[in-house]
């Protein structure tokens, strides 16, 4: 190991171990980089960071690309360090220890804005070090407002961080607790679903926190069932939203616009995520003030996804599809011993289906989904995160903003619910300008989605050879996986289906591609659906469907 790779070595175990300890409480965090600087560009920036200019400068110039060492593409970074930014010296400190010296372009361009008190929408690709974007600049409004009392009851919120998944809240949380390293008296806290309400009262008086993460449903649960709640949320001086766009979508919408409410009307408000649809722009006056400014450090033309992210796709029929899902998994496998593979399936349901027969066919893997406890959840996560040679099979609880280091390749099976959700997926891989691979497995009724994605460089993949061996082994696998989970995961696929505007628009042809894919499943009837389900999906007596 060279002395750098023994640093990098020692930072590393250094988060985790923060993150371990940490773990009972939250979840997050992982890797870390440090580069070599060019004094004279810095001396460059360093004075254009003293003047005014500076956030006008750092918009002209772009992406400046910087040398990597290893073999990564290094145009995340900017070429400004920390040390040049003017915020608390024991943020610096911390920012030091947990490896990085430059800042990220996205932090780069959003830190002055921040820090001048404006609300900001921020787009940056993903893996970019959103996180740190936001919080930097928010552990300083802390720093800067006036310590509660001691014996103040209720003591103000003031920076409400609010995340659409567990994992994300978590990780999010534990970034900033690496941040506040030597800022004792700033607490966070995390507050989620799948915790025991009564859990985080009692966390929550026993430790008040200035800064509070969270996902928004359980959010609101405290707001209308935790005494005094309300009155600290009047503190609130930041709101972040992250990953934005989804939290505005309308499965949120109701939540985040209670939460609005909840907060005063004088505060700052920011927004981040690697995707920003104009729909989105258009209705971000329900959280943002009129003067906000948008920042986009996604270049013109460039797509939204990395160019070094290899991205594919693969269009077969159903009944071909797990076998050519083991294909690739076994010549990914072959191909590079670091593997480290995210599966993402359409459902809570059919990601139990996929990693079952995946583990009958003796695959390293594991899975994450909805209907797992959030113990195991967190444990899962942890494991994937510092775990080489592993499969992580997932539905969209990870599509967003998990940070796992060196996913070498990204599948995902079935239609991704939208545009965003396709490049959210795929950006668990590529991060921090390490390269990476993704393929998109579509069947032929799915590849008008490739419409929505025209612009993003996926091109065709080379059909993997599945012999006669291969396609009988995974049969095999397929009838050794417990009937009960493939009746449920034959119910969530019609149910996902069945929402989706386009496959879901002719009843009568979605029920044909159901029952394609219960034989895909190895079925040959496929399973009775309980009356009532049938009757929610506005299925009744539908033709090929079989009710109890
Ligand atoms: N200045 C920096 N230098 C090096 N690494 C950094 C820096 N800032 C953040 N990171 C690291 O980069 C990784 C990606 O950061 P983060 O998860 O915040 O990305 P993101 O842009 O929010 O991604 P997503 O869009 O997927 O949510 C994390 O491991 C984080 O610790």
């Amino acid at each position: 190991m060279s002395e750098d790779e023994d640093e990098r070595y020692v930072l590393r175990k250094e988060k985790e171990k923060s993150y371990s300890d940490f773990v009972d409480l939250i979840d997050g965090d992982e890797d870390s980089e440090d580069e070599t600087s060019d004094e004279d560009v810095q001396e460059e920036i360093r004075s254009k960071s003293r003047s005014s200019l500076f956030h006008s400068e750092v918009k002209k110039q772009g992406f400046v690309a910087s040398s990597s060492e290893d073999g990564g593409d290094d145009n995340y970074l900017s070429q400004t360090r920390f040390d040049q930014c003017p915020v608390s010296p024991l943020s610096l400190k911390a920012i030091k220890d947990v490896g990085y010296e430059k800042m990220t372009v996205v932090q780069e361009a959003t830190l002055p804005v921040i820090l001048k008190g404006k609300d900001v929408m921020a787009k940056a690709k993903t893996g970019t070090g959103k996180t740190v974007a936001f919080l930097l600049p928010s552990i300083e409004v802390v720093i800067k407002s006036p310590p509660a009392g001691r014996d103040e009851k209720r003591p103000p919120i003031l920076v409400l961080v609010i995340c659409p998944t567990r994992e994300l809240a978590s990780q999010a949380a534990a970034e900033a607790n690496l941040l506040l390293k030597y800022h004792p008296t700033i607490g966070v806290q995390v507050v989620m679903g799948g915790t025991r309400l009564a859990v985080e009262q009692k966390r929550m008086q026993a430790n008040p926190c200035q800064i509070l993460v969270a996902t928004p449903g359980r959010l609101r649960d405290h707001l209308e069932n935790t005494a005094g709640f309300a009155t600290r949320l009047m503190g609130v001086n930041v709101l972040v939203l992250d990953e934005a766009d989804h939290l505005l979508d309308m499965g949120f919408r109701k939540d985040i616009e209670r939460i609005i409410a909840a907060v005063p009307k004088q505060r700052q408000t920011l927004l981040f995520s690697a995707t920003i649809p104009e729909e989105v722009r258009q209705i971000c006056h329900i959280a943002l003030k009129r003067d906000h400014e948008f920042i986009n450090t996604v270049p013109e033309g460039s797509g939204e996804t990395h160019t070094q992210v290899r991205q594919m796709h693969l269009v077969a029929p159903l009944e071909n599809q797990f076998s050519l899902l083991y294909a690739l998994l076994k010549e990914h496998i072959s191909d590079d011993v670091n593997y480290k593979v995210l599966v993402f399936c359409t459902t809570a349901m059919v990601t139990r289906l996929v990693a079952d027969l995946l583990g009958e066919l003796n695959l390293n893997v594991r899975e994450i989904h909805s209907r797992k406890p959030q113990s195991y959840r967190t444990r899962v996560s942890d494991e994937f995160r510092k775990s080489k040679g592993l499969i992580l099979v997932t539905s969209d609880v990870s599509a967003r903003g998990v940070d796992y280091p060196d996913v070498t390749l990204v599948i995902q099976m079935g239609l991704p619910s939208d545009r965003e959700q396709y490049i959210h997926r795929l950006g668990r891989t590529g991060r921090k300008g390490k390269e990476g691979q993704g393929i998109l497995l579509l069947a032929p009724w799915e590849e008008f989605f490739l419409n929505s994605v025209n612009d993003l460089p996926i091109t065709k993949a080379p059909m993997p050879m599945v012999d006669p061996d291969t396609r009988k082994k995974v049969e095999r696998a397929l009838s050794h996986v417990e009937m009960k989970n493939k009746e449920a995961a034959y119910q969530a696929w019609l149910g996902y289906y069945n929402s989706n505007k386009t496959v879901g628009r002719d009843k009568y042809r979605l029920v044909e591609l159901a029952n394609e894919f219960s034989q895909s499943m190895g079925l040959d009837n496929p399973p009775a659906i309980p009356k009532l389900v049938l009757g929610k999906m506005g299925l009744k007596n539908v033709p090929g469907l079989r009710s109890k």
